[in-house]
C-alpha cells in the first residue's frame, strides 16, 4: 500500500469505525461482531504506526465511545473515563511491560508488579459519592461527557445509596452488567411480550441502564462490579490492589479473581486461569485487564490518546470467524450414519486453527442453504467441535449442493427413514465404516455368541486383512498357522477360538438373523420373522418379492418401519452377496418351533414385576415353548399378565383392561401342566 492508498484507507476506517461506535455505544445495537470491529481498529492502528504523518484529526485512535445523543441529561466527568489498549497475544503483553519499564526508566531486572482481573462485558458507570451519599451516576459517553443515569443506578441493588468511612469525594467506577442467566430469562420474557430482544448481555445491560424512565431499569436484573475510581478527595492507598480492597470494604462488589502478580509471566498464568474459568463464570467476560500495581507509577505513566499508559486489556481470541467453505465431505459412522463435514479455508478461532466443521446432517445444510464456495461464519465454543452459525453468501447462481444418496465408503444406497434427519448407509454387511461394529455385533452374546472373539481380536484380525465381513469369521481357520505365536495367542487359545466358531455352524437362525444387525431387527423380531418364514432364505425371498412391504407387515409383531428396513437391507446387492457367502459357510439350522400346540399357542403374555424363581429370559422362553409370544407392554391384545412383586403401571393397565392376571406360582403350574 502506498501513501495515497493508506490515506484513503484511513479515511474509510475513520468513517466505518465511527459508524459502528455510534451503533454500539449510543444505540446498543451493533451490526458487526466485536472481533470484526477490533480488526478494523487494529488495521487503523497499524497503518498509523506505518504512516504517522497521516494520522487524522478524527482518527479512531484519539476518540473513544460515542457522544451521547439520548434524551438523558449530559454530564461532564470530573476526570475523563478512559478506554484501554488491547493486546491479543502474550508477546503484546510483554511489549506493554517493556514500554512501561522504558517509560519509567526502571533498572534492568526491576519487576513491574501488576494486578490482573477479568474484563467484564458490560458498560462502564461512574458513581459519585459526596460525604458518603450517592449524588451522581454517569455513563462513559465519549469519555469526557456522559449521560446522567442517577435515578436508574439507584434501582440497582449492588450499588449502595450511602457508604461509610470513605473520603468526602469518591467516584467509584465499574461495570454495570447482566448475568448470563438473567439475560436469557429477560430475552425470553421480552420475546413473549413482543418486546425488544437483545443481542448479548452487554447490550441488554446498556439498553436497560440508559432508560428515561427509571422504573424500566428497576424491572431489569442489573448488577455492578467495581474495577476502579475517578475523582477522590484523598488517596485510597499506595497500590491498585489495596485501593480496590478499600473500595470493597465500602460495600462495593469487586471481582474475586482480582490478584496482584509480581511478574509478567505470573500475570499470563492468571490470564490462563481466568480463561479456563470463563465458561463457568456467571457473567460474560472478553479478556483480562492488567494494571500497573504501584499508584505512584500509574500517576507518572499518565495517559496517551484515549487510554492510560498503565493499563492493558488482554483480549481472549475471537471465538467466531469468517472463512470459505471449500468442500463438503461425508463421513460414515460405525452405525452407518452419514455425517457431512465442511472443509474450510483454515482460519483462527478461539486460539486454534480450524479447517473442519461439522455440518450435522442433510437438513442443516439445507437450512443454511450451503453451496461450495460460500462465505460462512463459524463458531467454536470451548472444546466443542466448531460449527457453522451463518451463511454469509446466498449465491443462487452457483450449483446447489446435493446430499449423496449413496454411501461414499461402499457405494450402497443411503436412505433416511421417514421422519428422521439422519441418512444411513444400508450396506451394513460390507460397508468398511461399519465393519468392526457389525462384526462385534455378529459375535456378541445375544447373537452368534462366539467365545474368545472380543473386540480386540476383531480389530487385530481386521487389521491383518483376515476379516472383511462376517463370512470371514468362518474362514479364520485358514489362518491358524499364522495366528499361533502372535502375541497373546497360543496353540490352545487359537484352537479354542476355532472350535467356538465351528460350534456355530448350523446355529439358531433367529440369532443368526439378529446378528446381521439389520436396523430395528432385535432378537424378538428376528424370532417372529423366523417363525413366519422358517429360514433366512425364506425371509430374503419375501423381502425381495413384489409385495414385500405388505407381506412383511402382515407378520405378527412386524410394523411398517421394520418391513422397510428389511426391504432396504435385502435389496442392497452388496449385502446379498455377503449374505450368500455367509449362509453357505454358517448354514443356520431351519427354524424349529419348539412350541407344542397348547391352549396358549398364538397368545400374548406380558411379564411384569420381579420374578423370584426364574429369570425374565427363562420365563419368556417358557412362554415361547407354549407357543405364546412374550410382549413388553400391555394392550388390548394381551391375553395374560404374569405379575411379580413390584409390578406397577403394567399391572394397573391390565386390571383396567380386564386382562387375566396371575402370579409366578400359578404360571409355574401352567408351564408344568402344559
Ligand atoms: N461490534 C461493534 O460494532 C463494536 C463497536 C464499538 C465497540 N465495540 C466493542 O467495544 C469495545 C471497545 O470499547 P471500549 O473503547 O470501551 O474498550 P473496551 O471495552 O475494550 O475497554 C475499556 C472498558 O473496559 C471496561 N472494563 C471491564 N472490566 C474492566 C476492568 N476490570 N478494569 C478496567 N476496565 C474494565 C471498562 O468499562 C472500560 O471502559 C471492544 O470490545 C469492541 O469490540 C464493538
Ligand atoms: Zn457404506
Amino acid at each position: 500500500m502506498n501513501e495515497a492508498e493508506a490515506a484513503n484507507r484511513l479515511m474509510r476506517l475513520a468513517k466505518q469505525i465511527a459508524h459502528h461506535d455510534k451503533l454500539y455505544h449510543d444505540q446498543d445495537a451493533p451490526e458487526i461482531s466485536d472481533a470484526d470491529y477490533d480488526a478494523l481498529v487494529r488495521e487503523n492502528r497499524e497503518l498509523e504506526a506505518q504512516y504517522p504523518q497521516l494520522v487524522r484529526a478524527d482518527s479512531p485512535s484519539k476518540r473513544l465511545g460515542a457522544a451521547p445523543t439520548s434524551a438523558l441529561a449530559k454530564v461532564t466527568h470530573a476526570r475523563p473515563m478512559l478506554s484501554l489498549d488491547n493486546a491479543f497475544s502474550a508477546e503484546e503483553v510483554r511489549d506493554f511491560v517493556g514500554r512501561v519499564r522504558r517509560f519509567l526508566n526502571l533498572p534492568e531486572g526491576e519487576p513491574v508488579a501488576m494486578t490482573a482481573e477479568p474484563k467484564i462485558d458490560g458498560l462502564s458507570c461512574s458513581l459519585r459519592y459526596e460525604k458518603g451519599q450517592l449524588v451522581l451516576a454517569a455513563t462513559r459517553g465519549d469519555g469526557m461527557v456522559g449521560e446522567d443515569v442517577t435515578p436508574n443506578a439507584r434501582t440497582i441493588r449492588d450499588i449502595p445509596q450511602s457508604i461509610k468511612g470513605a473520603p468526602d469525594v469518591l467516584e467509584v467506577r465499574g461495570e454495570v452488567y447482566m448475568s448470563k442467566a438473567d439475560f436469557a430469562a429477560l430475552n425470553e420474557r421480552q420475546e413473549t411480550a413482543g418486546g425488544k430482544v437483545f443481542a448479548n448481555p452487554r447490550n441488554a445491560a446498556a439498553g436497560s441502564l440508559r432508560q428515561k424512565d427509571a422504573s424500566v431499569t428497576e424491572a431489569r436484573p442489573l448488577r455492578f462490579l467495581a474495577h476502579g475510581w475517578g475523582e477522590v478527595s484523598e488517596p485510597l492507598a499506595m497500590l491498585q490492589l489495596l485501593a480496590m480492597n478499600k473500595i470493597e470494604s465500602f460495600g462495593f462488589p469487586v471481582s474475586d479473581l482480582l490478584v496482584q502478580c509480581e511478574t509478567v509471566e505470573e500475570a499470563l498464568a492468571h490470564y490462563a486461569l481466568i480463561e479456563r474459568e470463563r465458561a463457568d463464570l456467571p457473567y460474560d467476560i472478553d479478556g483480562v485487564v492488567y494494571k500497573v500495581g504501584r499508584l505512584d507509577w500509574q500517576d507518572r505513566l499518565g495517559q496517551v490518546g484515549r487510554a492510560p499508559r498503565w493499563g492493558l486489556a488482554h483480549k481472549f481470541p475471537a471465538e467466531k470467524a469468517e472463512t470459505t467453505l471449500e468442500a463438503i465431505d461425508i463421513q460414515v459412522g460405525r452405525t452407518g450414519k452419514l455425517t457431512p463435514v465442511g472443509r474450510l479455508k483454515p482460519v483462527g478461532v478461539g486460539g486454534v486453527i480450524v479447517s473442519n466443521v461439522t455440518l450435522h446432517n442433510r437438513d442443516e445444510i439445507a437450512r443454511l442453504g450451503l453451496r461450495i464456495g460460500d462465505r460462512v461464519r463459524i463458531q467454536r465454543a470451548g472444546d466443542v467441535i466448531p460449527q457453522v452459525v451463518e451463511n454469509l453468501t446466498r449465491d443462487e447462481t452457483r450449483a446447489p449442493y446435493f446430499f449423496p444418496d449413496h454411501c461414499p465408503e461402499c457405494n450402497s444406497e443411503a436412505v433416511a427413514e421417514e421422519g428422521e434427519v439422519d441418512v444411513r448407509c444400508t450396506g451394513g454387511l460390507i460397508c468398511p465404516a461399519q465393519r468392526i461394529e457389525r462384526l462385534r455385533h455378529f459375535v456378541s452374546r445375544g447373537a452368534m455368541d462366539i467365545d474368545g472373539l472380543g473386540e480386540k481380536s476383531i480389530v487385530e484380525f481386521f487389521e491383518l486383512g483376515w476379516l472383511h465381513g462376517p463370512a470371514d469369521i468362518f474362514r479364520l481357520k485358514d489362518h491358524r498357522g499364522a495366528l499361533i505365536g502372535r502375541e497373546g495367542w497360543q496353540e490352545k487359545s487359537v484352537d479354542n477360538l476355532l472350535a467356538a466358531i465351528e460350534a456355530r455352524i448350523g446355529f439358531d437362525p433367529a440369532r443368526f438373523l439378529f446378528g446381521l444387525g439389520i436396523r430395528h431387527v432385535g432378537i424378538v423380531t428376528a424370532k417372529d420373522l423366523m417363525k413366519a418364514f422358517g429360514s433366512v432364505e425364506g425371509l430374503e425371498e419375501a423381502a425381495r418379492g413384489p409385495d414385500a412391504q405388505a407381506e412383511l407387515s402382515a407378520v405378527d409383531g412386524i410394523g411398517p418401519v421394520v418391513a422397510e428396513a428389511l426391504v432396504d437391507f435385502f435389496h442392497e446387492p452388496h449385502n446379498r452377496e455377503q449374505l450368500a457367502e455367509l449362509l453357505a459357510l454358517a448354514r443356520p439350522a431351519a427354524f424349529v418351533s419348539t412350541a407344542r400346540a397348547t391352549e396358549w399357542t398364538g397368545k400374548t403374555i406380558v411379564f411384569t414385576g420381579s420374578l423370584e424363581t426364574m429369570s425374565r429370559d427363562e420365563a419368556k422362553a417358557q412362554a415361547e415353548r407354549l407357543g405364546a409370544r412374550a410382549a413388553g407392554s400391555v394392550s388390548a391384545k394381551t391375553d395374560l399378565v404374569v405379575a411379580g412383586p413390584g409390578a406397577g403401571s403394567k399391572l394397573k393397565k391390565a386390571e383396567e383392561l380386564g386382562i387375566r392376571v396371575i402370579g409366578e406360582g400359578e404360571w409355574a403350574e401352567i408351564v408344568a401342566g402344559a
